[in-house]
């Protein structure tokens, strides 16, 4: 599989960049979607929310009051770790049977979008090409607050709980630079969907040659093994 991660702060713009990637036939992964998933009333990370942190968090429904619970975690290092611990590594299997089920339908060229790749690092091993998309300071927070209608203190915390966007982008393969109109975040995106489809034909190409080479070689290796251990 050539996986493509897509990273930034909270708010950058990663979803724009996501639907230039979709518009080119190439398949998202969506962390956030998944995290949703993995919290819904029933599972396991649902009960240890509502174990700890009380029916408080919850809804009438049963579903997360994800209001409150965001409150609660972005304003406390420790109770974020918590929830982390119990969301995360069900996050990452579910991450990972996504890009299987693309790669068993014939799709093995990815991208996946997730805000924290850096700060939990666990999917770094799978990924080949890492996209970051930034933005000023002022605008990440200003676009936040419009987005989500938030406050600018729960605005800050939430940014304060992530790695400092310019770290994130020095990291990075390919930076996105996401402080203009959006037509212009749009055409760096496809400029980069042109370098990383030809990054995914070389590799393509290198993994023919090597399953070639192992079946050309193995009956070779398999009978040189036989007339050395007769
Ligand atoms: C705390 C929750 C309920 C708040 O829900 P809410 O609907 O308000 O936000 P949403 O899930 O849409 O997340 C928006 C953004 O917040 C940031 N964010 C979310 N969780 C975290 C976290 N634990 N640490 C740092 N940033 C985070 C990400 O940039 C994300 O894109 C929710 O974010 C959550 O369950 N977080 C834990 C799972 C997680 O780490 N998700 C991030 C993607 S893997
Ligand atoms: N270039 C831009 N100019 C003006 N507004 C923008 C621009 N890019 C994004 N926005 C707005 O900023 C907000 C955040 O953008 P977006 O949802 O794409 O970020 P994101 O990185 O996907 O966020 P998150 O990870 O938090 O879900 C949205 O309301 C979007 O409309």
């Amino acid at each position: 599989m050539f996986i493509v991660g897509l990273t930034g702060g909270i708010a950058s713009g990663k979803s724009t960049v996501a639907a230039v990637f979709r518009e080119n036939g190439i398949p998202v992964v969506d962390a956030d979607a998944i995290a949703r998933e993995v919290v819904e009333p029933g599972t396991n990370a649902w009960k240890k929310i509502k174990e700890v942190f009380g029916e408080e968090v919850l809804l009438p429904t049963g579903y997360l009051n994800r209001e409150k619970l965001g409150e609660i975690i972005f304003a406390d290092a420790t109770k974020r770790r918590m929830l982390n611990e119990w969301t995360h590594p069900e996050i990452h299997r579910t991450i990972m049977f996504e890009a299987l089920k693309h790669f068993l339908t014939g799709n093995n060229y990815i991208v996946l979008d997730l805000p924290l790749l850096f700060e939990s690092g666990v999917m770094l091993q799978y990924i080949h090409k890492v996209i970051c998309v930034t933005c000023t300071p002022e605008q990440q927070l200003e676009r936040l607050m419009k987005r989500n209608t938030m406050a600018k203190t729960l605005a800050q915390q939430r940014i304060a709980a992530q790695m400092p966007l310019e770290e994130k982008c020095e990291k990075a393969h390919y930076v996105i630079d996401n402080t203009n109109e959006l037509e212009e975040t749009r055409k760096q995106a496809q400029r980069i969907v042109g370098i990383l489809n030809e990054s995914w034909e070389h590799w393509r190409i290198r993994l023919y040659i090597a399953v070639l080479a192992l079946v050309v070689f193995s009956p070779l290796l398999y009978w040189q093994y036989r007339s050395t251990s007769t």
